[in-house]
């Protein structure tokens, strides 16, 4: 059967979970991801961190690292803040690989939070580990299970899909870029100063945003995703 759709590729976490009748360790991801790129006309497939993820770029038209628990510090060269959690090696080690060959393939691509962070330290940056210890208690990281909203200002490029310079979308983190890796551009900052999005220079669609574009409704990024993997597909 010929794919008409996009296949866009989306990784998740793996958690302990109750559903049914059942509690045990499940691979989980958000509905409104998969919602967001089925209503934009692609084909969702969730990637689980089991066997080697890297081996799909080449079979996906396109790929979102979704968000998710703290990235091993030891990866940028850090021990952990008291605060990073959620720490899932197993989970790292696939979606770096995962990344690498997305880029290697030029394989349009969307990080969102945990994925926008995986992308600067695959590129060799930091993140800072704690937010709140350099911007206070802000919206970017409220009580846990719920978001909040923080505005962000955008460079022309991400403007240009948005249809306008400036949102105030949804925001769960509480670590963020620190140093910028070589090969990102910025394309959105708050006011605080925070990094909230970046896109790789030279690549016809990779990029990543420190906020959660599938919590809202109009989905433009996810729009823009699987409208470039159809170009490349
Ligand atoms: N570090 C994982 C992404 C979410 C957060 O920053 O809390």
């Amino acid at each position: 059967m010929v794919m008409s759709r996009p296949v866009i590729g989306i990784t998740c976490y793996v958690e302990p979970a109750k559903f049914t009748v059942w509690d045990m360790t499940t691979a989980l991801l958000p509905y409104m991801y998969v919602e967001h790129i089925a209503r934009a006309g692609g084909q969702p497939v969730i990637i689980p961190p089991a066997g080697v993820p890297a081996e799909l770029a080449g079979r996906l038209d396109g790929l979102i690292i979704a968000g998710g628990g703290d990235i091993d510090p030891a990866r940028y060269g850090s021990r952990p803040h008291e605060q990073t959690g959620y720490i899932r090696k197993f989970r790292d080690e696939a979606e770096f690989g995962l990344m690498r060959a997305a880029l290697d393939h030029g394989l349009p691509f969307l990080g969102i939070c945990r994925g926008l962070q995986v992308l600067n330290v695959e590129l060799g940056g930091t993140l800072q580990q704690h937010l709140p210890d350099v911007a206070g208690h802000t919206g970017h990281s409220p009580a846990p299970g719920t978001f909040g909203r923080v505005p962000v200002r955008l460079s022309p490029s991400l403007a240009k899909i948005y249809g306008d310079d400036e949102l105030t979308p949804a925001h769960y983190h509480h670590q963020a870029i620190d140093r910028l890796a070589d090969g990102l551009e910025i394309t959105a900052r708050s006011d605080d100063g925070t990094i909230e999005a970046v896109e790789v220079t030279g690549l016809p669609f990779a990029l990543a945003v420190q906020w959660h574009p599938e919590a809202d409704e109009d989905g433009p990024l996810f729009d823009a995703l699987v409208t470039a993997a159809g170009r490349v597909g």
